[in-house]
């Protein structure tokens, strides 16, 4: 069973369609990276998955499961962008509250995680740094032990040791307990080693999403001169660039491209996100087949 089903969800505040016909699915185990541009709509997405939003048209499916029907709610953890914590309370105070209002908290995992992370347990919230709030409520979130954990830009707070430290956790906390995770980043190159599925929402719709090999494997990145550049016309071109005679392209190839006068290179993720965030129209080509697989 998949671990997020999402059928055609659609949100709309005040008339404003701000998601809409978004369908997805995500096996569960997987990190999932959500991406898109400011305003697209990923913390409404996240929203209507963590069960905070009931969705105006569509449905969610959490494990089978309506996230938004009480039965739903252990299942997911979720860490909104503004990371809320009581900043009066020290953070040893901060993991006693956690552990005093949720039986399944893990507390032996949260205080080995801050004492890795060198944060001091006797001082207040309030006086941490800003990385340092950010993985205190990481943890505390990944000590909830839920099957889904939902991460609103997790990593805007933290220097790179720091992200890398998120990431390995999280895919640690995959590997070990078979959870879940999506996490909403612009940092690209996070997600990069990271996340095997990715989630990309532009202007409220889904325009790719699915396993990262098989996106990387459906699109190609091709070199060679414009003058050629007829042969790129059968398939599905993404975006063009290049200067000068120098043209370059990412595809998505209807058939084999074969034409020994373009070098031709399996592309990376950042590379597919890039050109889609500069393609937005791209939701309209037959990319939108991925969307279910
Ligand atoms: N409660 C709300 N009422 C009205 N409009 C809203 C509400 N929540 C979000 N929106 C609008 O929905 C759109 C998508 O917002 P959302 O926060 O989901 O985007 P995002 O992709 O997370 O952006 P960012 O990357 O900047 O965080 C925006 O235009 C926003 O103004």
């Amino acid at each position: 069973m998949n671990a997020i089903t999402a059928t055609g969800v659609g949100q709309r505040f005040k008339g404003r369609w701000v998601l809409r016909r978004c369908s997805f699915a995500v096996p569960p185990g997987r990190v999932v990276g959500l991406v898109g541009p400011n305003g697209a709509g990923k913390t409404t997405l996240l929203r209507v998955l963590a069960g905070l939003l009931r969705p105006t048209e569509g449905e969610v499916r959490l494990d089978g499961r309506d996230p938004a029907a009480p039965e739903g709610l252990p299942t997911v953890a979720f860490l909104a962008q503004s990371k809320p914590l009581y900043p009066r309370f020290t953070v040893d105070d901060t993991v006693r509250f956690c552990r005093e209002l949720n039986p399944r908290f893990d507390e032996p995992f949260a205080r080995e995680r801050l004492r890795r992370l060198d944060i001091p347990s006797a001082q207040r919230v309030g006086r941490l740094s800003g990385g340092q709030r950010a993985q205190v409520a990481l943890t505390l979130t990944l000590a909830k032990r839920a099957r889904l954990v939902l991460l609103d830009e997790p990593m805007a707070d933290l220097d790179p040791l720091g992200r890398n430290d998120v990431m390995r956790d999280l895919m640690a906390a995959t590997a070990e307990h078979g959870l879940t995770v999506v996490l909403s980043s612009h940092v690209l190159a996070d997600l990069e080693d990271s996340c095997d599925h990715l989630v990309m929402v532009q202007q409220g719709r889904v325009q790719l999403a699915g396993d990262v090999d098989d996106l990387r494997a459906a699109h190609l990145a091709v070199d060679g001169l414009r003058e050629h550049a007829a042969a790129l016309t059968p398939h599905t071109v993404i975006q063009e660039g290049g200067s000068g005679r120098q043209a370059t392209a990412l595809l998505r190839p209807n058939g084999t491209f074969a034409d020994p006068r373009w070098a031709t290179r399996t592309p990376s993720l950042e590379e597919i996100v890039l050109a889609y965030l500069r393609n937005p129209d791209a939701a309209t080509l037959p990319a939108l087949e991925l969307v279910t697989s």
